[in-house]
């Protein structure tokens, strides 16, 4: 009988799902990780869609590995917060999940990344609708398992404008689980202040690196669990902040 020679496993670094030794990156203020983004793009020419992917997609894995089971209701915004939702939306639909996207703003007036990704979702035919008012949030949220909030990321400044405040609040009555993109809508990257109509989730999923504003205590209840998810930065980017593992 054939005995499978018995190899010393090899010490397993902590990796992320990624596969590679996850860094230990300092929390980034909203300017440092904007400064990445855009650094990544004109710097280095990985194109902005192609962070968009892979923020999307690693998202899309951390869901399905936390939330496996019902539908999935994704709340989409203007700018590229909202981008990576239609992104995720073609990976959890690729993994047979049952998604919806619901945009609190007209498809139209979306720009860029975001725009591109939210063309490719209709022409796959993905689930998505538009909502412009609460009642319609509402009609959309009422069979959802999951809700993803997409609504802001780095790029909110200032207290939640209408609708956006209607969605975290119709949002945050459900009893959904609750996963807020890179940021809980509502949340000031930099200060940890909470908007009073802040998404409360039970999982944040961050990319490049955790946020200054996730180091205050008040801020702990708002973002559950806090998953990283690298989106192909390169480290020589990171150096300045990669700490010592
Ligand atoms: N390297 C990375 O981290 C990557 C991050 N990605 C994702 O991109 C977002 C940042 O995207 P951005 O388009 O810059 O900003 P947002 O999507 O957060 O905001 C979009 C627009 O929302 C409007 N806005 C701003 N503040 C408010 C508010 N308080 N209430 C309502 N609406 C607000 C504003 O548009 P206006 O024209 O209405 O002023 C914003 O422009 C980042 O968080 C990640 O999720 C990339 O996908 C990949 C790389
Ligand atoms: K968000």
């Amino acid at each position: 009988m054939f005995v499978a020679p018995i190899i010393d496993k090899p010490t397993h670094f902590p990796q992320n799902m990624f596969g590679h030794p996850a860094m230990k990156i300092k929390s980034l203020s909203r300017e440092q990780v904007r400064s990445v983004d855009q650094q990544a793009i004109e710097d280095y020419g990985i194109s902005g869609l192609v962070l968009m992917e892979n923020a999307g997609r690693g998202a899309a894995d951390v869901i399905q590995q936390n939330a496996a089971t019902g539908r999935v209701v994704i709340l989409c915004g203007k700018g590229n917060n909202g981008g990576d939702g239609y992104v995720i939306a073609r990976h959890l639909d690729l993994m047979e999940r049952q998604v919806r996207v619901v945009s609190v703003v007209e498809i139209e007036s979306l720009s860029g990344d975001a725009a591109a990704n939210a063309a490719i979702a209709q022409k796959a035919e993905l689930d998505v609708q538009v909502a412009t008012s609460a009642e319609a949030i509402e009609s959309h949220l009422h069979d959802a398992d999951v809700i993803v909030d997409c609504l802001l990321g780095t790029g909110a400044t200032g207290p939640l404008r209408g609708i956006y405040a209607d969605a975290v609040k119709i949002a945050n009555r459900t009893k959904a689980t609750r996963i807020a993109i890179d940021v809980p809508t509502g949340m000031d990257v930099d200060s940890g202040e909470a908007d009073p109509h802040t998404f409360q989730a039970e999982l944040t999923i961050t990319f490049v690196a955790k946020k200054i504003g996730f180091e205050f205590d008040e801020t702990q209840s708002l973002l559950g669990d806090i998953e990283v998810v690298p989106i192909g930065v390169p480290r020589k980017l990171l150096r300045p902040w990669v700490l010592p593992s």
